[in-house]
């Protein structure tokens, strides 16, 4: 049961705790983006701001600095919190991240991506770059910290924090954090909650017991010195992108199959047990095409969708650095071009074993290209798959939570994305991780016109704080 109070706080100040969402929004911390770096530093000052006005101790810890596009740069820090330390309550660490991917008006959005647009239709939606990833979320409890400090309520557990602002872009240095202050910032720590992913659908709330992992790769294929006019050198010299496109093709089929030999080999087989599992979420095929916007499912089945996400590794071409993309026609040979792809990686699949098997698959398909381009493949950063015991006191807590809050039993799934720092906290803090989730399926994180619905944002912010009273119970 949740405090009324606290209940009744939360619906009071919607409007207040959607102004606060559009300041966050406006801050375009875009973590993969060396022009964008300073936002993203703002962000963690304001994260450490307002922290610390609630009441909470708060450090900025620098995590060093990073090499981006031939330049060194400061990582963000990672903003600390700390708030109660009673011996005599459990202390869960709460994570999140204050980056965002990128995003330009010009890719599409209906609005100013920074700006946080209520639907003019009056559907509830909130449209903003980060409104779901991660920023609604990361208010979201900064809300039930508020609501606890002006009603002078106790909180009902101790809370450790962690902020991150590189998780869209590697997590680098945390993973060293943790480690280093394993005995230190997050000594005590019970358990781990995140907020940081998605229902499957637009309806059902769910708890989350299992992330994919993820294995980043550039391919860089290069030639002449500088870019050529192709009417002059065309069938005169080899051509970086063509061979390029070569090597792309032989990664995946048009229907996800992976062709990196040896992946697929590597996934555990599938038992009748498991397979009910599926069959008993609350999820429809059409869940799928209302979220992408077209019907463009893989499959018909519900179950081999669900896999598909769930326990499936996936390989993605994300896109070709150097190659001629802007609108118009030039006829140019690019000099050097760098293909991105990604592989999702699932329990049995490691990160090292996928790297290695990648990097012999590429050189080998390039030695039967008939070219003299010169080609180098790299695995930018990554992340082990994640599973966690759902049998947990947490999760117990977080599903009484959700029946509080939304009067419904929540589903229990595995998210196909990643967050590589998941598994880094439950090995090395020893603790059970929680994903308990905010937004719906159809929020278009990463995409063009991300948004967060109001009533996700404030039953969320509901959500988290019973989740605290529960969490304070669960045995
Ligand atoms: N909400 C979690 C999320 O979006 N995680 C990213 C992490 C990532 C890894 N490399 C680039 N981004 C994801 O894509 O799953
Ligand atoms: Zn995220
Ligand atoms: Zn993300």
């Amino acid at each position: 049961m949740a405090n009324p109070q606290f209940l009744s706080y939360v619906d009071e100040h919607q409007q207040q705790f959607i102004d606060k969402l559009a300041e966050v929004v406006a801050i375009p911390s875009v973590s993969g983006d060396p022009a964008y770096r300073q936002h993203v530093h703002d962000m963690g000052a304001w994260m450490a701001k307002h922290l610390k006005e609630l009441g909470a101790e708060v450090e900025l810890r620098p995590l060093g600095k990073q090499v981006l596009d031939g330049q060194e740069i400061d990582l963000p820090p990672a903003v600390l919190g700390s708030l109660g330390n009673d011996p005599k309550k459990k202390t869960l660490l709460l994570y999140g991240h204050y980056d965002v991917q990128p995003a330009l008006k010009e890719d599409g959005w209906r609005f100013d991506p920074w700006v946080l647009t209520p639907d003019p239709d009056n559907s509830g939606k909130l449209y903003g770059r980060g409104s779901s990833d991660d920023k609604g979320p990361i208010l979201g409890w900064l809300n039930v910290i508020q609501a606890h400090k002006e009603l002078g309520l106790d909180m009902p557990v101790n809370l450790k924090m962690c902020f991150e602002g590189m998780e869209e872009s590697g997590s680098e240095g945390l993973d060293e954090l943790i480690e280093k202050e394993k005995d230190g910032f997050f000594k005590g720590v019970d358990c781990v909650c995140i907020s940081d992913n998605y229902w499957l659908n637009t309806t059902t709330p769910c708890l989350t017991y299992g992330l994919r992992g993820i294995a980043y790769f550039k391919i860089s294929v290069s030639g002449p010195k500088r870019d050529l006019h192709s009417g002059v050198f065309g069938a005169t010299v080899h051509e970086p992108m063509t061979d390029l496109i070569q090597l792309m093709s032989k990664l995946v089929t048009s229907e996800g199959e992976i062709l990196v030999p040896g992946i697929k080999e590597l996934v555990a087989p599938l038992t009748d047990e498991e397979r009910k599992r599926y069959d008993v979420i609350n999820f429809s095929v059409k869940d799928i095409d209302d979220a992408v916007g077209a019907s463009v499912a893989l499959s018909d089945d519900k179950a081999t969708t669900l896999m598909g996400r769930m326990r499936y590794p996936s390989l993605s071409l994300h896109g070709i650095e150097g190659a001629f993309s802007a609108p118009g026609c030039k006829t140019v040979i690019p000099a050097a071009v760098h293909g991105k792809f990604s592989i999702r990686l699932v329990p049995d699949i490691g990160l090292e074993e996928v790297t290695k098997l990648v990097t012999d698959y590429v050189n080998a398909e390039f030695a039967k290209i008939k070219t003299k381009s010169s080609m180098s493949v790299e695995m930018l950063h990554g992340g082990e798959p994640w599973v966690a015991d759902p049998n947990h006191y947490s999760y117990r807590a977080a599903h009484k939570a959700t029946e509080a809050v939304y009067g419904v039993a929540p589903d229990y799934t595995r998210e196909g994305g990643s967050i590589p720092v998941t598994l880094t906290f439950a090995n090395i803090l020893k603790s059970n991780v929680l994903l308990l989730p905010m937004g719906r399926g159809d929020d278009g994180a990463h995409s063009i016109n991300e948004k967060l619905d109001t009533s996700n944002y404030i039953k969320g912010t509901k959500l988290l704080g019973t989740y605290l009273y529960e969490l304070a119970k669960a045995e």
